[in-house]
Formats: C-alpha cells, sequence, structure tokens
C-alpha cells in the first residue's frame, strides 16, 4: 500500500476558471482534490466555484480538507465566481492575491487553464528561478494539454534562454497521483548567483554582499 503521509500541509492550485470542453479535465480537477485528501493535504486557491477552479476545490472540502480561497475583492460579487467554499481570504488586487496563495502553499500544481493560470503557473516558476522560493512546482498535463508549452520551454532550453537546471523547476505528469508523488521528492536545485540573494519580498531584494558593505 502507498504510504499517503506528505510533507506539504498546503498546496496552491491554478486552473482554469472554465472547465474545458473534454470531460477528462474535469476528472483530472476531481482526481486531483480526492488525491490532496488523500495525503491529508489542504487546498489554497483562487477562490470561487466556476470551471476547474469549483470542482477542485468542492473535491477538497468535501474531503473534509481545509479550503482557503484568495480572492481580489473586485472579483467577490457571486455571479463572477459562484459561491467559494470553505474560507475566503478578500484581497485588494491580483498582484496581492497571487503573494498570499504563494505564501499560504508549501507547492503549486497547475491543472489545465487559460491565460490566468499561465500567469500564475510562470510567475511562481520564475520565482523559483530567482531563489524567491524553494517550493515544488507541478504541471498536471491532463491528455497532453501542457505538451506544446513544454517544447516552448525544451526549445527556450536549446536557444540559450532557459537554463538546464531553470527547466528542471518544472514537474510534470498526466495523473495526480503521479504528480503529486514527483513533488514529494523534488529537490531544489540554485545556481550559485541566486543563491546569494537575500528576499525581503517578492519586490524588494538585496544580495548578501551589498548587505555586507
Ligand atoms: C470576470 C471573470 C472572467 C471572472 C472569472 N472568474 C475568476 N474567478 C476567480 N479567479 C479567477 C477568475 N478568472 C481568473 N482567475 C484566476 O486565474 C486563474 C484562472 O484563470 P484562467 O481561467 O486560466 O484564465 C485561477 O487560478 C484564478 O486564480
Amino acid at each position: 500500500m502507498e504510504d499517503t503521509k506528505s510533507r506539504f500541509k498546503r498546496i496552491c492550485v491554478f486552473c482554469g476558471s472554465s472547465s474545458g470542453k473534454k470531460p477528462t479535465y474535469q476528472e483530472a480537477a476531481v482526481e486531483l482534490g480526492k488525491e490532496l485528501v488523500e495525503r491529508k493535504i489542504d487546498l489554497v486557491y483562487g477562490g470561487g466555484s466556476v470551471g476547474l477552479m469549483g470542482l477542485v476545490s468542492q473535491a477538497v472540502h468535501d474531503g473534509g480538507r481545509h479550503v482557503l480561497g484568495v480572492i481580489p475583492k473586485t472579483l467577490t460579487p457571486r455571479e463572477i465566481t459562484g459561491d467559494p467554499v470553505g474560507e475566503v481570504k478578500t484581497v485588494s488586487d491580483m498582484h496581492q492575491r497571487k503573494a498570499e496563495m504563494a505564501r499560504q502553499a508549501d507547492a503549486f500544481i497547475a491543472l489545465p487553464g487559460g491565460y490566468g493560470t499561465l500567469e500564475e503557473l510562470l510567475e511562481v516558476i520564475t520565482w523559483a528561478q530567482l531563489g524567491i522560493h524553494r517550493k515544488p512546482v507541478g504541471l498536471l498535463n491532463v491528455d497532453g494539454f501542457y505538451n506544446s508549452l513544454l517544447s516552448f520551454v525544451d526549445k527556450a532550453v536549446d536557444e540559450g534562454f532557459i537554463s538546464p537546471t531553470a527547466r528542471r523547476i518544472i514537474i510534470s505528469a498526466p495523473t495526480a497521483k503521479k504528480l503529486v508523488r514527483q513533488l514529494e521528492e523534488y529537490v531544489p536545485e540554485h545556481d550559485e548567483i541566486t543563491s546569494k540573494l537575500v528576499w525581503e519580498d517578492r519586490l524588494n531584494y538585496v544580495s548578501e554582499s551589498e548587505i555586507a558593505t
């Protein structure tokens, strides 16, 4: 039997505010929610009950784990995001939302989604690259949804825009079970420069050498 104990207390899930055309996307959202429940992991996400966001949050809530939705006040009207489940934290804007979701989470997972999902995903990858956090980032590559993004990233590596070390920040798997297992095993790597950066918050930083002078 698989050991379902986790090193993560809470995982942040980025995903579509739409449900997608294929049922496999919706099934994957529910499957991910159940996997978190099985491993006793809580959820932080963008709040609301629309699309895949609603499915994953409902599955985690139904399984008895804590659900934290972080939502900018402009998006709180029910007709925009639907009724959220669990605890809701209202923030002033989209930037605060992302920072709060990142702060609350021990790892990140992106399900299929659109611009919003991509933007959130790429930001936490960039932050990992810069050493702002050392939390694992996973892509749930349902039915190869993210194959073209992964090919793009590989092209950027081939062309010298992304380092092989930074490429390894992205972990991907076709199922929730495989993905969470890989995230559990993830060990962050850092190059000489980023490991010397000391981030006070996500906008201001000074390097250790600057502090010393
Ligand atoms: C006005 C409007 C279109 C509202 C849609 N309703 C939304 N409600 C809550 N979070 C959202 C919404 N749209 C985008 N997001 C944020 O962006 C991601 C989804 O955007 P998308 O559907 O992939 O691009 C989510 O992870 C969420 O954090």
